[in-house]
């Protein structure tokens, strides 16, 4: 086939999917209805995750799982937003991390509301003034956000989706790499390219900033400085990546949460959080744990945190494979409330990304 003889398949081919988009969109809309009669939550992220395993399990290429998804992404995107006007708060300001994970789990049809801190972003939920929220939890490399940790002790929004972001860091600048004298950096992101700057930038002054926008944003206004910060920042800011992927450890992932108000269903693929607190006393810790033991269930994280009520007693936070439906979690659930002196399962929710 010639060039017009090709783009003639491709009109009549664009015809369909437009057909057949516009087709499945009424169907959405259908059970949006349905689910607002029943006054169910809209999103739906067990469904999302079964739709993309399937489409990939279809797909025999030429193009990628990885296109197919994103392209996905955007069809479920802009199905949700005519189902309903949904607001997605996240920790902001604009083009963080954060704001890039939410977009990669909600799709660029939604209305996106960024947060000063992640505080705010539990309130916004809780009042209704956004239906999802976006913090992070952890990275590879540095750990654990305690400020997320901390605010699920008074809230009581459920953990609905966690998405999983590779971060891939960059050194951004207005200037060349020898004219640097500043450089701005979160303490997370500086903590996961401590080497690389020590190696290249050993003599800048180092400024710590609340987020890897903000950041950014410094870098942007002064000559002679520069940033720690993602793709999305730099070109949200105008600045030159002069260095990318700065991060010391190539598989640098950060795990965020999506926050809502109703737990998701099982998938058969889930994750249970779980926080617990216990007496001061021998061996409380073990016991409470055996639960997890006793029914088999794969514990896949642990923390804990000061209670901030009394000195020297703390919150323990625990992961575990399956979901709080699921007959060996009820049971362990039913355990662990019998040796902690409190419980609260913080959600079940489809494990990986
Ligand atoms: C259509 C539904 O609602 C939403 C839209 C989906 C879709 O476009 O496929 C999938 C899950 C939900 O977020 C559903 O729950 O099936």
């Amino acid at each position: 086939m010639n060039i017009p003889e090709h783009r003639k398949a491709i009109d009549s081919l664009d015809a369909q999917i437009v057909k057949l988009l516009n087709e499945r969109t009424k169907h959405v809309l259908e059970i949006g209805d349905i689910k607002l009669k029943a006054g169910e939550e809209i999103y739906a992220p067990h469904r999302e995750r079964a739709v993309l395993e399937r489409i990939c399990k279809l797909n025999h290429g030429p193009i990628t799982n990885e296109s197919l998804r994103a392209i996905y992404r955007e069809v479920m995107s802009s199905a949700l937003s005519l189902e309903k006007s949904m607001t997605i708060a996240y920790l902001g300001p604009e083009a963080t991390f954060t704001h890039q994970a939410a977009i990669r789990r909600f799709g660029a049809s939604l209305k996106y509301s960024a947060q000063k801190t992640v505080a705010d972003v539990f309130s916004e939920v809780t009042k209704n003034r956004a239906d999802y929220g976006v913090v992070p939890i952890e990275n590879s490399t540095e750990g654990v956000v305690t400020h997320t940790l901390d605010m699920f002790v008074d809230s009581d929004l459920k953990i609905v989706a966690q998405i999983v972001l590779p971060i891939q860091h960059c050194l951004v600048s207005t200037c060349k790499r020898e004219q640097i004298k500043k450089l701005y950096s979160h303490p997370q992101s500086l903590g996961q390219c401590r080497i690389w700057v020590q190696t290249h930038l050993p003599n800048a002054e180092i400024i710590e900033t609340s987020s890897n926008a903000r950041s950014a944003e410094f870098a942007a206004k002064e000559k002679n400085s520069a940033a720690i910060a993602g793709s999305l920042a730099a070109e949200h800011y105008g600045l030159r990546i002069l260095e990318s992927d700065i991060q010391d450890n190539s598989a640098n992932a950060t795990r965020f949460l999506v926050l809502g108000r109703q737990c998701s269903p099982p998938t058969g693929k889930d994750r249970t959080s779980i926080m617990l607190s216990l007496s001061h006393e021998v061996g409380a810790l073990y016991k409470a744990l055996a639960a997890f033991r006793r029914f088999k269930l794969n514990m896949t994280k642990i923390e804990s945190r000061p209670s901030k009520r009394k000195a020297w007693e703390y919150y323990f936070f625990v992961d575990c494979e399956g979901h709080k439906e699921d007959k060996r979690v009820a049971k362990a659930i039913v355990e662990l409330q019998k040796e902690c002196n409190f419980v609260k399962v913080l959600g079940s929710y489809p494990n990986g990304d």
